[in-house]
């Protein structure tokens, strides 16, 4: 059985004065453990997809399964990570991460210890009583990112978790996100337009098109640079290779438009 499967999902956004077609008949299906990536021009829907995978919106058509079952409802199986933290202001570092589980009723002393031990590994012990505008853009991404993993969600959705951090700040994050999820096992779908950073935490690329937001080619990555983590993958010869034929599609897909 395939771990999620997005079964040909349609979403059409109905407004007073139009209807937008976001998605069109998407199917895909995605293994435990996997990570993949969703590149594509502005408006293809990528973020329609992530919501519905996250049952904030329900799907017009189609139906996503995650272990089989349907999923139609919001579920702490599936964990969101955005381009913002949202942690809460008015909260420390550790009570923000403490909310996520008292949320969904598994505030224990165990689960409670078992974030702050991934805080530790993610380097931000020492931070667990200070505010979020005391720490810095990618500090406060790393902390969301625990209070992501805390309540052990099976996948993770990831919508432009890097894109408001500087490019050096970017490229740690990549690479501690990417150990991370591997060390954890867990599956995770990014949202992305950094041709670059898709290529090298991805096992599969999906390349969307736009009006109506649809797959149109699949990349998979090759295994040497899978093996690779984020930052050596980008010096191997394979990564410029695949970014120029990436490159090429999307550019000839905003040239079409
Ligand atoms: N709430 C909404 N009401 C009406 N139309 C919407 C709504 N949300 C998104 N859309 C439209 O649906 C289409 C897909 O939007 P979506 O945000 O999913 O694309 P995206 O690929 O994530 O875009 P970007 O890369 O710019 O973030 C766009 O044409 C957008 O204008």
């Amino acid at each position: 059985m395939k771990f999620l499967v997005i079964d040909h999902v349609s979403h059409t956004y109905f407004t007073r004065q139009s209807a937008v077609t976001a998605l069109e008949d998407v199917s895909l299906a995605i293994e435990e453990g996997e990570f993949v990536s969703f590149l594509g021009p502005s408006g293809c829907g990528k973020t329609t997809l992530l919501s519905i995978i996250a049952a904030l919106i329900k799907p017009t058509e189609g139906t996503i399964l995650l272990e089989g079952n349907k999923i139609d409802s919001m579920n702490p199986s599936v964990g969101y990570m955005l381009q913002q933290d949202y942690l809460f202001p008015w909260k420390t570092i550790e009570e923000n991460i403490f909310l996520g589980l008292k949320i969904i009723g598994i505030d224990t002393n165990e689960a409670k210890q078992k974030a702050l031990n991934l805080l530790s590994e993610i380097g931000l012990k020492g931070v667990e009583k200070h505010y979020p505008h005391q720490l810095s853009g990618g500090m406060r991404q790393r902390a969301a990112l625990v209070r992501t993993l805390a309540v052990n969600p099976k996948i993770l959705l990831l919508d432009e978790p890097f894109s408001a951090l500087d490019y050096q700040t970017k490229l740690k994050l990549e690479e501690l996100v990417w150990k991370t999820l591997k060390d954890y096992n867990k599956t995770a779908l990014l949202v992305t337009h950094d041709i670059g950073e898709a290529i090298v935490m991805s096992d599969r690329i999906f390349l969307f098109d736009a009006r109506p937001g649809r797959i149109v080619h699949t990349f998979i990555i090759p295994e040497e640079l899978r093996s690779l983590s984020p930052f050596a993958a980008r010096q191997h010869p394979r990564f410029s290779e695949l970014f120029q034929s990436i490159w090429k599609e999307l550019d000839q897909l905003e040239k079409n438009r």
